[in-house]
């Protein structure tokens, strides 16, 4: 398929690897010889299931299992151990629970760490619209080349920090905005919505340097509702096709058909507003008025020999989505934890009103210094994060907790389990932000339990937006409001990714009233 064709195959850098290259870098042990005396691949521990089918009519008969994967995933690690194999369907998967393990895949990537694509629907969908797959679904050359031209603004500190005067402008339109939205038993009836509707915007702005009004106007509200449901029907769907037989692969099938309709719709969307955006810009050029604070992701993607028009335009697509799908989910998840436990909010305002201005804005220096509201944010991803695992192509034939797992397996690097491990974390289920503060009393966490974001070449491009927009907003919300919670404990549902299972009914209180 497309997905494997860009694929460079490495030498195992590491001793793991069956060409046995001296390894002096890393404490992984093991070598060919390993490789070799290890348990085959078909004794990896598994539950019981038909050939091929594995647990796929169990996900079929009971859809619960998937909406709570990460109880089927506790399940799988308690009852058969830290490597455990999957089928789904034709689908073999290997989840690894243990850091270590963890750690293995991660050192023996190369240059190009393998990926499948985490929504394989919507990689259809765009090789079947001649767009280009885009980042995520990209491996080899072509998503080096591609990854280098995003990062560079993307990634790079003082490249990202060049947007923090447009994410503050929207951050605060959306403040004055949640004002008149609080009913009057504190709460704000469709949060859940609005703050996806922020996030719509502050992405937009980031990509087009233009204001959609997302939470503004009537149109703006509409427009902003059809693309939060377009883009949430993709994530059910791409779920359902996930846990599916895989007849989609050889037909369009009715879920296929409408996640590609959903798709459509927000491509559309996308390509207008970027094309729209183009207009001003080269208008601007020719004009000779182009500021250098203005339009500073397209002068940048414009200007990068390795990005085509059809890149530029999945980017695009993907910075719009990917907000939605993550940072929206991640603030509210924060506001839940902060709501539900009253002294670290007090801690986490007292830095919040410390790190803005007066003005309430967010300055580049202030977001480098916050210590307590990071470890906020950290604390509240390993009790809710955005993803129960990363995904990996092993790079070569690994030796892994005494079994062989050939190059190219399907990995699950899944370590959501044990990070909630009352063994591993010292009260797994409390939320407290100290365990992340340096010097703290808590022994030291393994680096491998809780990587939100990921590690290595590949990690979340989009890390240093995300970690900007929920800082400014977290500080905004905080430094206004005191918050509570007044509902039962609040789970997460599984579309792939995670979003809360219900409305996030947070009180919001006036700080000053
Ligand atoms: C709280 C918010 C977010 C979290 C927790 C998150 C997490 C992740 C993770 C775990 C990966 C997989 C990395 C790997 O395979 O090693 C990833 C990849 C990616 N993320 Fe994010 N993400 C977030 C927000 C965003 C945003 C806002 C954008 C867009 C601006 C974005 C764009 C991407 C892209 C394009 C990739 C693929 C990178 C590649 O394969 O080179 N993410 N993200």
């Amino acid at each position: 398929s497309q997905i494997f064709a860009n694929h460079v195959p490495h030498h195992c850098s590491k001793s793991t690897a069956v060409n046995n290259e001296v390894n002096t870098q890393t404490s992984v042990s093991s070598s060919s010889d390993d490789y070799d005396s290890c348990l085959p691949f078909s004794k990896i521990p598994e539950p019981r299931g038909l050939p091929w089918f594995g647990r796929w009519l169990e996900y079929k008969l009971d859809y619960s299992k998937v909406h709570r994967r990460d109880l089927i995933l506790k399940k799988l690690q308690a009852e058969y151990g830290d490597i455990v194999k999957e089928t789904i369907a034709g689908r073999h998967i290997v989840h690894l629970f243990h850091p270590d393990y963890i750690k293995q895949v991660y050192d023996s990537e190369g240059k190009y760490p393998m990926v499948p694509p985490i929504l394989e629907s919507v990689e259809m969908y765009r090789r079947s619209n001649d767009l280009t797959p885009g980042l995520g679904n990209s491996n080899g050359e072509v998503w080096y080349k591609l990854r280098a031209a995003v990062q560079y603004i993307l990634l790079r500190p003082k490249k990202a920090m060049d947007f923090l005067p447009g994410q503050n402008k929207v951050a605060a339109d959306f403040m004055n905005r949640l004002d008149g939205l609080i009913a009057e038993n504190g709460e704000v009836p469709d949060l859940n919505r609005w703050i996806a509707r922020w996030g719509l915007e502050s992405a937009a702005n980031n990509c087009f340097d233009i204001r959609m009004n997302y939470f503004e106007t009537k149109e703006g509200l509409e427009l902003s509702n059809r693309i939060i449901n377009a883009n949430s029907d993709v994530f059910d769907l791409a779920t359902k096709l996930y846990f599916s037989l895989p007849i989609y692969r050889i037909f369009q099938t009715p879920s296929l058909k409408k996640l590609f309709d959903q798709e459509d719709f927000i491509n559309e969307e996308a390509c207008k507003n970027l094309d729209t955006a183009l207009e001003r810009y080269t208008k601007a050029v020719e004009d000779g008025t182009l500021a250098e604070d203005r339009f500073l992701f397209l002068t940048h993607m414009l200007q990068s020999e390795h990005v085509s028009d059809k890149d530029l335009r999945t980017i695009i697509l993907s910075i719009l989505t990917d907000t939605l799908s993550t940072t929206s989910q991640i603030l509210l998840n924060n506001l839940y934890n902060l709501a539900n436990n009253q002294k670290e909010q007090e801690k986490a305002a007292d830095e919040a009103r410390s790190l803005l201005t007066s003005s309430g804005e967010l300055t580049s220096a202030a977001f480098n210094s916050s210590i307590y509201l990071r470890a906020c944010i950290k604390e509240s991803f390993r009790l809710h994060p955005v993803g129960l695992d990363i995904l990996r192509l092993s790079p070569c034939n690994l030796a892994i907790g005494g079994y062989q797992v050939p190059e190219g397996t399907y990995l699950c690097l899944n370590n959501y389990v044990h990070s909630l491990d009352p063994a591993i974390i010292p009260k797994a289920e409390s939320y407290i932000p100290e365990r992340w503060l340096r010097d703290s009393d808590w022994d030291k966490i393994n680096p491998y339990l809780l990587t939100p974001f990921s590690l290595g070449t590949r990690m979340c491009v989009g890390r240093r937006f995300a970690e900007q927009e929920l800082l400014l907003m977290l500080a905004k919300i905080l430094t206004s409001y005191r918050l509570e919670w007044h509902y039962g404990k609040m789970h997460q549902r599984f579309r792939m990714l995670l979003i809360p299972d219900q409305e996030v009914k947070v009180k919001f209180i006036r700080r000053d009233g």
